[in-house]
Formats: structure tokens, C-alpha cells, sequence
């Protein structure tokens, strides 16, 4: 039994900012990827879960589920990412499903899951495309309000923990996402009709309505980081606070962040650092962990918050 985890944030800008970083901005950036996609090498895990969030690509208002685990899964290849069937071990996914509703956890499963960047960026990060490693897949809502007290996701995330905790497999957690951001998602409550329309139900846009939307994303960055952009600002202070959180080894720490003060603070796709907690939390029931890796640094071009952990069980080697 051995149990590794991996966070980061994720951005569709990475590869396509208009108005990218900085030079040695961007270096960091690229030193941290290389730094987890060396611990993941080292590790050479025999199972990968991923917790992601979606982003209106895969799951919609028609129904929303607060975290959801894929026996198969394709990924959409939106923003440049790779697309195609993930290589998912199915049994290993029903097994999860089947641990965790015996924990009491209301896991929901889908066996035709639809992915887009936020699962696919750590993957091709850290392995360089979809179907190297066998594959769970366990979207958690970070975007679709009303959300979850996050005391369910800290009970999923150890309950999903528990039992990668008693297998005989390297298993490496990712977490996707966050931290503090405020991308041009469309928000419910604010939507015009025709734009509810897409968020109960736009799967599979035409690829003008995709390239719209990306064109979006886009300029909102590149407006964001002239300071022009009508959105919230990036919060370091909330972000190296909740990394910090993370890093504690105390996974109650995290039933105290409540959904709309972490809107107020940090932005409404700061909810995505419920990946986050559910993959700490799922370390966490393995034992006390240790850190061994963190990188943060706030990234405007980027619409984000931009963090890296690395984590694994105390002791192993
Ligand atoms: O296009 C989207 O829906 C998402 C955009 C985005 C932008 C910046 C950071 C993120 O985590 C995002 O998902
Ligand atoms: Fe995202």
C-alpha cells in the first residue's frame, strides 16, 4: 500500500494566452511542472485517481451531481487538449463507487463520463497524454452552484481514500484546479435565457459556438491582465492560507471554508480547491503525509491563482 498525491492548478491559458506571462514567470511555471512530472516518475504509480472539476463540458444543470466517478470516460479536447477515451480501470472505478456508498457517501457513477482540460491537463503534464496509467476519474462540481458543505467533500475524498489505502498498488491522487479565480464562467443567476439553455444542456457545442466561447476566455485574460477585465481579483493571502490548510495533514481544517464567503474572497471558480480537499483528505486517510513540493505564485495572465503541491505518506521510500 502506498499513496502519493499531486495538486495543481489547471488553465486553458496555459497554451493559449494571447497576452502570456512574463518570460521567468513562465519559467517557474515550467520548473514546478517538471519538478511533478519528476516526483510522478519517481513514484511510477500503478494508479491514478483524478479529481477534477468540469467546466460545463461534461455535466450540466440537467444534472448535477456534487462528485461523480467514471468507469469510462472521453475527453472533449477543448483548448488544445488532447481528446479521445481516457484508459479507465473500470473495475477499479466500480470498486470506489461500491466503498464509498458503503461509507455512507451518495457516490454517483456515470459510464459514459465526458471530461475536458480540467482532467486532461495533469495528465498530459505529468504523463504526457491520456492512456498511460490506468485511470479513476472522479469529477467534483467546483462551478456549478449551490455546493455541498465541504465537510462532505473532505468525507468523500477520505472515504475514496480509505480504500486506495488498503490496496496493493502505488496509487498517485491529483487534484485539479483552483485556487483563487474568477474566469468569464457564466454564473446561473446571472445568465441570459439562451445562455441557461447551454448551461441545462450544451453539450457538444458546433465548433463556431466553441471557438466563441475559447475566443471569450481568451480576451477575458488578456483584458484581465491589462487590468481591464470586469472580474475579481486574484487573493494570495486566501491562497497560501488555504495551501497551508492543505499542508497541515488535519483535513478538518477544511469543513470551515463555506461556499459564499470563498465566492466573496477568492472568486466563483475558487470552488474548484474541492479537488483539492477531497485528494488531501483521501492522503490523509493513509496516514500522516508530508509535502515535498509547493509552488505558488499568482498569475493574472493565467486567471489564476497558481499553486503546486506534491505529497506522500510519511516514512515511505
Ligand atoms: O473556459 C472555461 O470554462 C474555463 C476557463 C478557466 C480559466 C482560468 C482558470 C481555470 O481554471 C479555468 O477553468
Ligand atoms: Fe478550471
Amino acid at each position: 500500500m502506498s499513496l502519493a498525491l499531486i495538486a495543481m492548478s489547471h488553465s486553458p491559458l496555459l497554451h493559449t494566452a494571447e497576452l502570456p506571462p512574463a518570460p521567468e514567470v513562465r519559467a517557474r511555471v515550467d520548473g514546478a511542472f517538471e519538478a511533478i512530472h519528476a516526483f510522478a516518475a519517481e513514484y511510477d504509480p500503478t494508479l491514478v485517481v483524478v479529481f477534477a472539476p468540469d467546466h460545463y463540458n461534461g455535466f450540466f444543470y440537467d444534472l448535477m451531481p456534487p462528485f461523480c466517478v467514471g468507469l469510462a470516460a472521453e475527453a472533449i479536447g477543448d483548448y488544445g487538449t488532447e481528446a479521445g477515451p481516457l484508459s479507465v480501470d473500470e473495475a477499479y472505478a466500480l470498486a470506489v463507487v461500491r466503498h464509498a456508498q458503503q461509507a455512507d457517501i451518495d457516490m454517483t457513477l456515470s459510464r459514459r463520463m465526458e471530461v475536458d482540460h480540467g482532467a486532461v491537463q495533469p495528465l498530459e503534464t505529468l504523463f504526457g497524454g491520456l492512456d498511460a496509467k490506468p485511470v479513476v476519474p472522479v469529477f467534483v462540481n467546483g462551478v456549478a452552484a449551490p455546493f455541498v458543505p465541504m465537510r462532505r467533500i473532505r468525507a468523500m475524498g477520505q472515504a475514496v481514500g480509505d480504500y486506495l489505502a488498503s490496496l496493493d498498488e502505488r496509487v498517485l491522487v491529483i487534484a485539479s484546479g483552483g485556487l483563487s479565480h474568477d474566469p468569464p464562467v457564466p454564473q446561473w443567476d446571472t445568465a441570459s435565457a439562451g445562455v441557461r439553455e447551454g448551461l441545462i444542456d450544451g453539450r457538444h457545442p458546433s465548433p463556431e459556438a466553441r471557438e466563441a466561447r475559447q475566443r471569450r476566455v481568451i480576451e477575458g485574460a488578456a483584458a484581465f491582465a491589462r487590468g481591464e477585465a470586469p472580474i475579481r481579483d486574484l487573493n494570495p493571502d486566501w491562497d497560501r492560507a488555504f495551501m497551508a490548510d492543505c499542508a497541515a495533514g488535519d483535513p478538518a481544517r477544511f469543513d470551515a471554508y463555506e461556499a459564499e464567503q470563498m465566492t466573496e474572497d477568492a472568486g466563483h471558480s475558487s470552488h474548484e480547491v474541492r479537488t483539492w480537499v477531497a485528494a488531501f483528505s483521501a492522503l490523509a486517510a493513509a496516514g500522516a503525509y508530508e509535502t515535498t513540493l509547493e509552488y505558488y505564485e499568482a498569475i493574472p495572465e493565467y486567471i489564476a491563482g497558481f499553486g503546486v503541491m506534491a505529497a506522500r505518506t510519511a516514512g515511505e521510500r
